[in-house]
């Protein structure tokens, strides 16, 4: 995965980094009766990698889906850019300079890997593949135009040869970086990554590290990630979640020193230890592989 360290070129200038800020303020999130988010705040500062951590369930995705307007808070207060969103819909992401990857990789399976990155790019493109998907009248131009800076994408993240291939037909390291391609075509100012080291090689996830630190200079980045050492790598910011509520918010350093931070984990190993030392029990003490 060489060349992920550089990744989609962008001619774009820096104009819009200084504004673009996201700030979740006081968000809270009830599916049911669980409150899965109370009273959370996260800003994400322009140009920095902010991460999200926390054991299970603590309400990582909930916050995540949240800042791509998958789930709507019940209350509380999303601004981007300093502009408020009295809601954020996903379907107006691109267009608003924010792009995302999901946990798993979600691509298309029915299109090539070229058409996946194709998508990603259509905020630059004044009509084109989405025109040529609503069997639209296109511009040739556009058309190329769009594809060449998909191909470009996918060339700079190591996967150019991949261009003609469908994704279920790739190992799943090589979908992850067309997914990336795909996020970062459209040259956003806000980049949320869900989970993006899942999956990957130790020397894979060191490169997605890199290529992290290397956007921050053009774009903000939000990271859920369960990958400690990676967090604490490229993360300028962390806020730490448990049970829906914000335990600890800081530098990697501030927060690794968290008591608060190290009971909450160590509270999630022990569970983790107390289930498998049930499960044994209830196996009539057979011990797991
Ligand atoms: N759609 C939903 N309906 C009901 N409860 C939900 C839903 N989504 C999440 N929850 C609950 O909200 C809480 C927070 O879940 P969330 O997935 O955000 O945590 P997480 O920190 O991302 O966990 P993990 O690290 O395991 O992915 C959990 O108690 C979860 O069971």
């Amino acid at each position: 995965m060489g060349p992920l360290a550089q990744p989609a070129g962008s001619q774009r200038t820096n104009d819009s980094t200084p504004t673009s800020r996201l700030e979740m303020t006081g968000i809270n999130v009830a599916f049911g009766g669980v409150l899965a988010l109370t009273d959370v705040s996260l800003t994400v500062e322009p140009g920095q990698v902010h991460g999200l951590i926390g054991p299970n369930g603590a309400g990582k995705t909930t916050l995540f889906n949240v800042a791509c307007g998958l789930v709507r808070p019940s209350s509380g207060r999303i601004a981007w850019r300093g502009e408020e969103m009295r809601r954020l819909k996903p379907s107006k992401l691109t267009s608003l300079g924010i792009a995302r990857t999901l946990q798993g990789v979600g691509l298309f399976p029915g299109m090539t890997v070229l058409e996946n990155v194709m998508i990603g790019a259509h905020r630059h493109a004044r009509a084109g593949f989405f025109s040529a998907l609503l069997a639209l009248p296109t511009s040739d131009k556009d058309e190329r135009l769009l594809r060449e800076r998909a191909m470009r994408a996918l060339v700079e993240l190591g996967a150019g040869e991949y261009a003609g291939r469908y994704p279920g037909s790739l190992p799943y390291p090589v979908q992850k970086r067309v997914a990336l391609a795909r996020a970062l075509v459209s040259e956003p100012d806000l980049l949320l990554l869900d989970e993006p080291a899942s999956g990957l090689s130790e020397d894979e996830m060191h490169e997605l590290g890199d290529l992290i630190r290397s956007v921050v200079g053009r774009m903000s980045v939000l990271l859920v990630e369960h990958h400690m050492d990676l967090v604490m790598r490229v993360c300028d910011r962390i806020t730490v979640l448990d049970s829906g509520k914000q335990i600890a918010a800081g530098t990697p350093a501030e927060v690794q020193n968290d008591p608060a931070v190290t009971e909450a984990y160590l509270g999630d190993a022990v569970d983790a230890d107390a289930d498998a030392a049930e499960l044994t029990h209830a196996e009539g003490g057979r011990p797991h592989a």
